[in-house]
């Protein structure tokens, strides 16, 4: 039901209706003051009979939320003739105004880590008062006023719910019946927008997430980029856009935070409450490693001392490598000369000169090289890279610089002894750093495991490298499938009796992992990864 704006009332209780802030499908919004004490405020009015009343959800979301950091006051509501309205603290700009306004085509590094760190804190806040926000988007982001400019609000609870029934204390159902979308075309999760579920907590984190891509993404979003859809065919499209996008695709470019904080909010299970410090530390600690300061406030514009270029991907696809920009590359591989560097495989029947040619030979497995820029593999000093293929970008810090020494630490191991630690302490690593999947440095360095293992001079296709028909295949494939499997390699590692033994297990291990959905490392992953440290030791007693 449209709002017939001009039958609203200047005043409104105690307050004088000033300029229109703005305007929704479900009412509008004003800058209003108090007549008796002068102090600015919003006031947010719907008509009484509008089939969607928003307002009065809002009326008892609101005592909800009083008082914590970033919320805004209600200060006063009621109904006036045919109007329903409500009195909030007055803010400033959403972070929806300021990303247009900047003119920009994606935002700053440490821009969207502020807003990373805050919206998380936000919805720690709501959850922890049993509340969904369920619409979480840049428009109901907004900053404060001066003084509070730096501090990012919540606003607009009219789509949100408890999900923590007041009655019995339990959290709301879930329900396998599709339900109509309720929320946002663009930043919704796939499983509340596209399947129907219902939503909560992890719902409200995945929208943050796509919201953090969005920005970081020059242009947003690929389905964002038409606009608003204006018929049901073009939401289709969106839909369908969204649920098949690939979040490594999604995510290329950034750093690896963003790709693996969406890939957990999408492995919350319904009820699960999200791990909110765990990323909040993350977001802290990639601002820090970026070199930004004072991270948690979001300072707009960015002081320009911290106007680092931005993790952009390139927007066009990236070119394919031609047959002679490969050469150039195998020429400087097989310069690299593998067959020198200590070798800890069963060498019993690979003479000296056969390794030889398998490291000049190893042209021949160039056809497999599906990726050839987004997987490490092989020795430690990196050819220049050939003229003409755009280099990779410079970040994915951090976790990435760890996992790549570890894997040069196990290019670097002379005996059994040596790479028993290096994987203890990927293993630990892992653990501690709260995200148990696999990224490609991860896979990266299980491939260095493998060739040390096996035979470091043969060129090994990297586990984590697959095709769009694989990929499909595995999507398909159910969960306990991989737990079988893992749970196996961790019984068989206590027992293999060589190196090549390990080899095959740490590739089945691979294997596996790549192919889950998650790329997760498991339970009885870790059990894997801790086993093998024992076993590699008590090999080289
Ligand atoms: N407290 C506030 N102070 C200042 N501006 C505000 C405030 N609340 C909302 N606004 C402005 O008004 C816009 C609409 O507000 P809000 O989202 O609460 O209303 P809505 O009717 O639910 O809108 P929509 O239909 O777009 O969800 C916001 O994007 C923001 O620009």
């Amino acid at each position: 039901m449209p709002n017939d704006y001009d039958s609203i009332p200047r005043r409104m209780g105690n307050y004088w209706l000033d300029t229109r802030l703005g305007s929704g499908y479900s009412g509008s919004i004003f800058r209003a003051y108090n007549v008796y004490t002068g102090d600015y405020v919003a006031l947010k009015v719907q008509d009484v009979n509008h089939e969607c009343p928003t307002n009065r959800y809002e009326e008892y979301i609101y005592p909800l939320l009083q008082g914590a950091d970033g919320m805004p006051r209600l200060w006063a509501s009621g109904v006036q003739g045919k109007w329903h309205y409500l009195v909030i603290s007055l803010l400033g700009s959403s972070l929806e105004s300021i990303y247009r306004g900047s003119g920009k085509k994606a935002m700053d590094l440490r821009s969207v880590c502020s807003i990373a760190i805050q919206v998380i804190i936000r919805l720690q806040t709501m959850h922890n008062r049993e509340v969904l926000h369920r619409d979480i988007q840049l428009g109901n982001c907004v900053i404060g006023l001066p003084p509070n400019e730096t501090i990012i609000y919540m606003i607009d609870f009219g789509f949100s719910k408890r999900y923590i029934d007041p009655y019995t204390r339990r959290h709301i159902p879930d329900s396998k019946v599709k339900r109509d979308f309720l929320g946002n075309y663009w930043f919704t999760s796939v499983g509340v927008h596209c399947k129907g579920k219902v939503p909560s907590r992890r719902d409200d984190l995945e929208a943050t997430a796509l919201m953090l891509i969005h920005l970081l993404t020059p242009g947003g979003l690929p389905w964002t980029r038409n606009g608003v859809p204006k018929t049901d065919e073009h939401h289709r499209r969106i839909k369908r856009a969204k649920e098949l996008a690939r979040t490594e695709d999604l995510c290329r470019g950034m750093p690896s935070e963003f790709e693996e904080f969406l890939r957990y909010c999408r492995r919350l299970k319904f009820a699960e409450c999200p791990d909110y410090e765990h990323w909040i530390e993350e977001f802290r600690e990639l601002a820090r490693e970026s070199g930004f300061t004072d991270v948690d406030k979001f300072i707009w514009p960015p002081p320009p001392q911290q106007m680092k270029p931005l993790p952009v991907r390139p927007e066009a696809p990236r070119p394919t490598v031609t047959p002679a920009e490969m050469e150039n590359v195998l020429h400087d591989l097989a310069k690299l000369q593998l067959h020198n560097r200590p070798i800890l495989a069963d060498q019993t029947n690979v003479l000296p000169a056969q390794i030889n040619k398998q490291a000049e030979g190893s042209d021949k497995k160039a056809a497999d090289v599906v990726d050839l820029c987004s997987d490490t593999t092989g020795g430690g000093t990196a050819p220049e890279p050939p003229k003409n293929i755009p280099p990779r970008t410079p970040i994915r810090v951090k976790k990435a610089t760890r996992l790549e020494k570890l894997r040069l630490s196990v290019l670097d191991a002379t005996n059994n002894g040596a790479l028993s630690t290096v994987v203890a302490e990927f293993s630990t690593f892992l653990k501690e750093t709260g995200s148990k999947t696999l990224t490609r440095e991860g896979f990266a360095f299980l491939d260095a495991l493998y060739k040390q293992l096996a035979d470091p001079s043969v060129f090994v296709q990297p586990m984590r490298t697959r095709s769009a028909t694989e990929q499909a295949f595995i999507e398909n494939q159910p969960a306990h499938v991989k737990l079988g499997v893992v749970a196996r390699l961790r019984r068989e590692v206590g027992t293999a009796q060589s190196n090549r033994m390990l080899a095959k297990l740490v590739a089945d291990f691979g294997t596996v992992t790549n192919k889950s959905s998650t790329r997760t490392v498991t339970k009885d992953g870790f059990a894997f990864l801790d086993g093998l440290a024992i076993r590699l030791k008590a090999l080289h007693a």
